[in-house]
């Protein structure tokens, strides 16, 4: 088996005598899906946090493609590919939807600090962009004010952002929340796809979307992970039914 993209081994974070994170380990392998569950205050996000490094863990590290990332920042981290998506702030909503993706490709790829004027107009970041809208299928909509973008569109533009970094792994921390039916059935299909691109660590409250999606789910229980396995294992396994899914699964 190839090495894991990103892993997080051992990690602890403790909130005064609160353990958020008691030892998580967790691997997240090329080409993979790896969904993290588990009920509100399981310690979800202290330990996304971790990865994507806004928190310092108190023991324990995080590596990427076999590199120690655990002293990182997160815009160090984002440079050497990991990709953090679904922070709507970070677009720009009087931006146009490329400015918004070319702005991103230019992070990735321009190598000095340029004017707004000439990044918009290289024709190198514009097709990185452009390709990387028609892959979320926001191409149509290049030229639009990103505030005029639907809630699931926002989404889809972050992806198309996330794209141009070129990243080797995404974590995604709860990509369809607030979105309609329609608006999870259609980010579901571009997470479906992305895979192939990059390995992502999804943290979803949306079961369909984590059954549909997931190669290995882990779930996480009072800091701990409780288990980890392929969809059907996971909702076989009966502590994890005990501890979260109950009669859901
Ligand atoms: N900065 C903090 N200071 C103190 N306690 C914190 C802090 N951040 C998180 N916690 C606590 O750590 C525990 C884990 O919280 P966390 O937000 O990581 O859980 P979660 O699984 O992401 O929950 P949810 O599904 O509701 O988002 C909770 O008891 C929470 O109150």
């Amino acid at each position: 088996m190839t090495n894991p993209v990103l892993q997080a081994i051992g990690i602890s974070k403790s909130f005064g005598a609160l353990h958020a994170s008691k030892a998580v380990t967790l691997e997240l392998r090329a080409g993979e899906i790896h969904a993290l569950i588990g009920p509100n205050g399981a310690g979800k996000s202290t330990l996304i946090q971790q990865i994507a490094g806004q928190l310092q863990p108190d023991a324990g590290k995080i590596h990427l493609n076999g590199q120690d990332i655990t002293r990182l920042g997160t815009a160090a981290r984002a440079r050497r590919g990991l990709a953090r998506t679904f922070q709507i702030s970070a677009l720009a909503m009087e931006d146009s939807v490329l400015q918004n993706t070319m702005l991103g490709a230019l992070g990735a790829h321009g190598s000095a600090y340029r004017f707004f004027r000439p990044v918009m107009a290289d024709r190198n970041l514009r097709a990185i962009a452009m390709a990387a809208l028609d892959r979320v299928g926001l191409a149509e909509f290049a030229a639009r004010q990103t505030a005029e973008l639907s809630h699931g569109e926002r989404r889809q533009l972050e992806v198309a952002v996330a794209l141009t970094l070129a990243p080797k792994a995404f974590v995604m921390d709860e990509p369809m929340a607030g979105l309609g039916a329609s608006g999870s059935k259609m980010l579901t299909g571009i997470l479906d796809g992305l895979r192939a691109e990059a390995p992502i660590l999804l943290v979803e409250h949306d079961m369909d979307a984590v059954f549909a999606l997931a190669d290995r789910i882990s779930v996480l229980v009072y800091g701990q992970i409780i288990a980890t396995g392929t969809v059907d294992e996971i909702r076989r396994d009966p502590d994890v039914r005990a501890a979260y899914l109950g009669d859901a699964a």
